[in-house]
């Protein structure tokens, strides 16, 4: 369970990114965070992995503290907090393997994992990874030769391989195409579900989010302005987080996106492909 109470960041110069943010995540439960640009939704995700440092506000995991604690505590928690980037973030000279390995590194000793020599049972966890993420046959293979949802199977993979008791998940799906990143959005929440893991998604793509997320936190202005299930997050709802222009804005979009597809296929049948 991830706690976060009375969460406030005001940063150096005088921005309030987020404002009294109080969220309990459930085991097992992912949630979508959406919002507008600049609503706070990255200084969230970074003040729980503490890459910001909190104003004011407490945060738990497992009934652990994550803020207020000592470097070596905080190392020690970080271990525990899976992350997943919109760009991947792999090294792509190294095969998929090493990579998955690489989410050990703050388990082993610096010798160790500089000479890549990593315990046994981590590699045989890494294969396991790579089998439920449907990569096990490109495990020697090279991070930049892979697809975009392939590296990203790999960035969930390495995540996993830290047997984290959360994940923090920023726009899993913007460099994927659509089907690709529907494919990666079921693994994900499968992955999570199975593990019981809680975890909090940020993500841009509203009707992705409204397809797969059992719930979705509405953030505008640094403040909770929704916290409901998807079938709650009426046009109105949509209104009051995006602001009247913005969501017209970007349901023309969606929309327009959606004809271009319709486009691309029919397209695609007239020629035979
Ligand atoms: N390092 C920083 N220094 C000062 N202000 C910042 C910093 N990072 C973010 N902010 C401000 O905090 C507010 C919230 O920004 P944040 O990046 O968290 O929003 P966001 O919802 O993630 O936006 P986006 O969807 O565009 O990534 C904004 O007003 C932003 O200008």
């Amino acid at each position: 369970m991830l706690e976060i109470r009375d969460l406030t960041k005001t940063y150096k110069t005088g921005d309030k990114a987020l404002n009294n943010v109080s969220l309990s995540v459930p085991k097992g439960q992912v949630v979508g965070l959406i919002g507008p640009s600049g609503a706070g939704k990255s200084t969230l995700i970074r003040c729980i992995n503490r890459l910001v440092e909190p104003t004011s506000g407490a945060i738990t995991l497992s009934g652990r503290p994550l803020t207020g604690i000592g470097a070596g505590e905080l190392r020690a928690m970080r271990r525990k907090i899976g992350m997943i980037f919109q760009e991947f973030a792999l090294v792509e000279r190294l095969t998929v393997m090493e990579n998955v390995l690489s989410g050990r590194l703050g388990y082993v000793g610096f010798w160790r994992s500089y000479l890549r020599r990593f315990p046994a049972e981590d590699i045989q966890r890494a294969y396991r990874l790579l089998d439920r993420v449907g990569l096990m046959d490109q495990a020697d293979k090279r991070a930049d030769a892979l697809s975009g949802g392939q590296r990203q199977r790999v960035g969930i993979a390495r995540a996993l391989a830290q047997e984290p008791e959360l994940m923090l998940v920023d726009e899993p799906t913007a460099s994927l195409d659509p089907k690709t990143s529907r494919q990666i959005m079921r693994l994900l929440i499968e992955i999570c579900g199975e593990r019981g893991l809680p975890a909090i998604v940020n993500i841009h793509d509203v009707p992705l989010a409204q397809q797969f997320m059992q719930r979705i936190v509405g953030l505008r202005a640094g403040r909770i302005v929704f916290d409901g299930t998807p079938a709650e997050l009426t046009e109105a709802v949509l209104t009051k987080i995006y602001g009247a222009e913005d969501w017209a804005a970007m349901r023309k979009g969606t929309e327009e996106d959606k004809a271009a597809d319709a486009d691309t296929l029919r397209e695609m049948l007239r020629l035979g492909a």
